[in-house]
């Protein structure tokens, strides 16, 4: 049974749709990473908000880790690269917070214009203070949006409801897109000289990291106000306290911090910042809808294979698991099979699906194939690594489609280009289920690709079967099956051998000193 480990706060749906769907859980939370790093060998899953940090050094003790369950959106708190290239599928949860945090915006965004956490001190401490308090309206003000994806479209739509003019910057933004949601499309330094009020919701990237940097913030309308609900590294916190001291900036909040928990912070205390502790997506709503949707995709995962939102591996539906797993398992042994029997550098691989298999998602097809190709050389290869590791060394992956059937119903062929030329094999699943190798190499040749088995090349002439027998026989090796193939009588023949017991060397240089023998590989599967 796979087991789950909870390593953050979570809404208790989360623990029990994993026991729901027979997934083994626990929910440790408030763990150092060197505790995390002690307890995580066990996991098959992570399931995390934003404390935990899955970074290399977690990973590299996550020995039996599948999957990293973020529930919400932003994964900066895990290392996407090192979990790719330890096969751990990372998957977040895109939509479930989204009217929540742009909410969490909004309400910040009204905060600063009426100054809402002072007003409220001063009452509660019997001040009275009515003359202190003068806001500003929201209506006709300028709105400046820089990310406009799920969240920035939810607080734009509000903002125009309170009508306000939303300006949008966001270098993905396409114009049908921006008329579609009502927003002015605008450069950045356009969005910076012209908003009463900014408001961010990017991702944490290279790119957008200190987006509103002290050169930035110096552009923007003296007065304006600036609400951050995304990642804390997209401000310079040193030049937004300037800027407040100043009066440049009429108010500031933050519900992000370049360090959180931010326990203590040069902002706090400053004149018109107002502040939450990441409080984006805390609402009962949201939390419930992350938590169903994250234990969901991962005990899919982890038990059917389904795969949903995963940030490093295209997605499987958990519809579309079973139909693709038996395809999955024909093109992971035929990519093996290359493997095993391909010499030299592998400088491209094209995987053609032809008839029903053409019909499905290639991605897991191709992966599939990757996978049995790399295993080979190394046991850490797994679907989700597979296509990174071929790149990193440079092989050429092809895809190719064609639709119609040929002699098959359906039929996977590999083929690999290496220094030597391009050589090929193909298989197709008898009764839609049963994975069987049809042609090696351009010989036609049935079998059953599964544990140890011998591959020979030799030339056709009688006899030789009697003594290659009896080499087997003498070494205590028993067949189990027996697949001949030959391009024409006394030309090249080949065979495919299952054998009970492993093929050792020794016999392997025995089988190969029988007169006519050619090649012989000891095979595994
Ligand atoms: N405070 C909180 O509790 C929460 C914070 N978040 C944060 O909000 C962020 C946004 O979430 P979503 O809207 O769902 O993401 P999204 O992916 O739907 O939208 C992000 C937008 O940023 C744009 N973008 C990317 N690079 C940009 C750049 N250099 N300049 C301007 N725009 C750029 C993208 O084109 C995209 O439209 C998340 O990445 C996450 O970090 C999300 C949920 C809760
Ligand atoms: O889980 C949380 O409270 C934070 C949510 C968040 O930052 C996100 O979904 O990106």
């Amino acid at each position: 049974m796979p087991k789950v480990l909870i390593s953050d706060k979570m809404d208790p749906l989360a623990a029990q749709i994993f026991r729901n769907r027979g997934v083994e859980v626990d929910e440790i939370t408030g763990k150092t990473p060197e505790e995390l790093m002690a307890i995580i060998g066990k996991y098959d899953g992570l399931a995390i908000r934003s404390s935990t940090k899955v970074t290399k050094e977690i990973l590299e003790a996550a020995t039996n880790l599948k999957v990293v369950g973020r529930a919400g959106i932003g994964v900066d708190n895990v290392d996407i690269p090192a979990a790719s290239a330890k096969g751990v599928v990372v998957m977040n949860t895109p939509f479930g917070n989204s009217i929540t945090t742009a909410e969490h915006a909004i309400a910040l965004m009204f905060a600063l214009a009426r100054q809402l956490p002072e007003a409220d001190a001063s009452t509660q401490a019997g001040k009275w203070e009515k003359n202190r308090f003068m806001g500003v309206e929201l209506t006709a003000k300028t709105l400046g949006l820089i990310g406009a994806g799920n969240i920035g479209s939810i607080v734009a739509d509000r903002a125009l409801g309170l009508r306000m003019k939303v300006v949008a910057y966001d270098p993905f933004l396409t114009p049908e897109r921006a008329l579609e949601m009502g927003v002015e499309k605008v450069e950045l330094d356009q969005l910076l000289a012209r908003a009463d009020f900014i408001t961010l919701h990017t991702p944490l990237t290279d790119q957008t990291r200190n987006i509103l940097s002290a050169e930035n913030l110096a552009k923007t309308k003296k007065g304006v106000r600036i609400i951050n609900c995304a990642r804390g590294g997209l401000i310079d916190e040193a030049a937004l306290k300037k800027g407040l001291e100043s009066g440049h900036v009429a108010g500031a909040a933050l519900d992000v911090f370049a360090v959180e928990p931010a326990k203590e912070h040069p902002l706090f205390g400053t004149p018109n910042f107002i502040s939450t502790p990441h409080l984006g997506a805390s609402t009962t709503e949201a939390q419930v809808n992350v938590a169903i949707q994250i234990a969901e995709q991962m005990a899919d995962y982890l038990t059917t294979g389904g795969i949903t939102n995963a940030l490093n591996v295209p997605s499987l539906s958990a519809e579309e698991a079973p139909r693709l797993k038996p395809y999955m398992a024909l093109a992971e042994k035929l990519g093996s099979l290359v493997g095993q029997l391909a010499h030299g550098g592998i400088a491209r691989v094209s995987i053609h699906s032809e008839g029903a298999a053409a019909e499905l998602n290639q991605k897991p097809i191709v992966s599939a194939v990757l996978a049995g190709f790399l295993r080979v050389h190394s046991d850490t290869v797994n679907m989700v690594n597979a296509p990174f590791l071929a790149k990193e060394r440079g092989m050429e992956v092809r895809e190719i489609r064609t639709e119609r059937e040929g002699d098959y119903h359906s039929l996977i062929r590999v083929s690999v280009k290496t220094g030597a030329g391009e050589r090929s094999v193909a298989g197709t699943l008898f009764g839609d289920a049963a994975p069987r190798l049809v042609e090696l190499f351009g010989v036609k040749v049935e079998a059953d690709l599964a544990g140890d088995m011998l591959y020979i090349v030799n030339e056709d002439a009688p006899g030789f079967i009697g003594r290659l027998g009896t080499a087997l026989g003498e070494a205590g090796v028993n067949i189990g099956t027996f697949h001949l193939g030959r391009q024409s009588a006394g030309g090249e023949a080949v065979l495919l051998l299952s054998v009970d017991d492993p093929v050792g060397p020794d016999l392997v240089a025995a089988v190969r000193a029988l007169p006519g023998v050619k090649t012989v590989m000891a095979l595994k599967f």
